[in-house]
């Protein structure tokens, strides 16, 4: 500093105030400039910071929006083409049936999809690709569809423009409705899901229907939980359903009153299929078959619920293709809905069918055929059923599928266990014989 000091100022003493007084005004001017001038920089800065950051948000968002946006001439032309039946005129199935699919990135809905596409049915997609589970798995099924030439498009059926929208491209004649909050014990977890999907979202979807010229007719997936505590069986039709178990029962149940209100009011025909436990390849990652064998074969305990005395729980588990007949059996014989212009003009059908296997297993028992399937024993902890919303069994009664339309179910749970295991194993990459399995 001293050195500093000495070399800054002259050593003459008589000059010395003057000029130290001149160098020091010159000090503090370049020093206030410099000061200025870093201000300035700094605002400067500040400045580019907050614009830069703007137009990111911006570019975000708008990419977001974008992102989320449906419309536009190249999207109507592929909900044009996707829609479209490729059955040859004059063919002896009839000219074909434009059909929007909900939940067509779900299980049954994947399933379905192609099965209508295959036959030279028209075929839409809408799926909200929620993370309920794996949403990968979900788009690795519309990948699939396109492959296929069915388009889905990401919406939810919350969204009323959406549909409107969808229905004014496309005169569709029937809406296989699957979209929902599906899993039994999860309602106590996430109670809203199952109001915004199952109720929210099924009235916003009637309500487009009713809208719709022509109505399309509904065929729908209600569930075997509507049975909840009903402890004939097997399970027919006209057995209570007033005692729910579980939310997610309650809102099935909410379902099937919910659509004979739009039936009773605006003729829209309507059938509603309780499935009974669905399982196959391209399945749900959240249901017992599927969790069990990832956990089987990364060596993971299982827990299997038991119930009241030690009794087991059963389930009448049914294979993914006969549901797909169910589905379509039932999309083949709904009669028309009758509205125009949101007015009945006479009575539509409404129907309700149980599609189940009509042969109940116990859960013990399906994790036998597992073991042997993945020739790998599970480590099972067996404890008492917890009080969530679950029922001791199910049991399906399918007299009136059958006679009304033609369903069979032919595939049993050793036959459709092997064949999931099959697909698991090819979809997760294992491979028989090597070190991972
Ligand atoms: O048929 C139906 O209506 C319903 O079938 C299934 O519900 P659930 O039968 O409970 O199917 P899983 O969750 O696969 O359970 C099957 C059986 O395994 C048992 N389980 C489940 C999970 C577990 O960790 N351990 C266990 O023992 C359950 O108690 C049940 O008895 C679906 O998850 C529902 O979406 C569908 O509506």
């Amino acid at each position: 500093m001293r050195v500093l000091e000495d070399d800054m100022f002259p050593s003459t003493p008589g000059k010395v105030k003057i000029e130290r007084a001149t160098a020091m005004n010159r000090q503090l001017h370049r020093c206030f400039a410099s000061t200025s001038t870093m201000f300035l920089w700094a605002l400067f800065l500040v400045a580019m910071t907050a614009s830069y950051l703007s137009f990111q948000s911006f570019v975000d968002t708008s990419s977001k929006y974008f992102a989320a946006s449906w419309g536009g001439l190249h999207w109507e032309r592929q909900i044009r083409a996707s829609a479209a039946p490729r059955r040859p005129p004059g063919s002896a199935a009839g000219a074909g049936m434009s059909v929007l699919v909900t939940g067509a990135a779900g299980f049954v809905g994947t399933h379905c999809s192609l099965a209508l596409r295959k036959r030279g049915d028209g075929v839409v997609g809408i799926d909200n690709f929620n993370s309920y589970y794996d949403p990968s798995l979900k788009k690795a099924r519309r990948s699939l569809l396109a492959s296929h030439g069915v388009f889905v498009i990401e919406g939810d059926i919350n969204d009323g423009r959406l549909l409107a929208k969808l229905f004014d491209v496309v005169p569709f004649t029937h809406v296989l409705h699957l979209a929902a909050q599906a899993g039994v014990r999860y309602a106590m977890e996430n109670p809203a899901s199952y109001v915004h999907s199952n109720i929210a979202g099924l009235v916003t979807l009637l309500e487009a229907c009713k809208d719709a010229d022509p109505q399309p007719a509904i065929v729908w997936a209600s569930s075997s939980s509507v049975y909840g505590l009903n402890d004939k069986v097997p399970f027919t039709e006209s057995d209570r359903t007033d005692q729910p178990a579980s939310l997610y029962a309650a809102t099935k149940k909410a379902g099937e009153e919910i659509t004979h209100t739009y039936n009773h009011i605006y003729g829209l025909s309507i059938t509603g299929l309780r499935f009974f436990t669905v399982y196959g390849p391209w399945g749900r990652p959240d249901m017992a078959y599927f969790s069990f064998t990832r956990n089987i074969l990364q060596g993971k305990p299982i827990t299997v619920y038991r119930g009241k005395n030690r009794v087991d729980l059963a389930r009448d588990f049914t294979y993914i293709d006969d549901i797909v007949k169910g589905c379509l059996g039932s999309l083949d014989t709904a009669g028309k809905s009758t509205g125009t212009g949101g007015k009945k003009r006479g009575p539509a059908p409404y129907r309700i069918f149980n599609l189940g296997n009509t042969s109940p297993v116990t859960v013990p028992n399906l994790v036998s055929i597992l073991e042997k399937h993945l020739r790998v024993k599970a480590k099972k902890n067996v404890v008492e059923m917890p009080g969530n919303g679950d029922v001791p069994f199910t049991h399906a009664n399918i007299s009136l599928a059958r006679q009304q339309l033609g369903y069979k179910p032919t595939t049993n749970l050793d036959v459709g266990l092997k064949k999931f295991v099959k697909w698991y194993l090819s979809y997760y990459g294992y491979t028989r014989g090597s070190k991972n399995l």
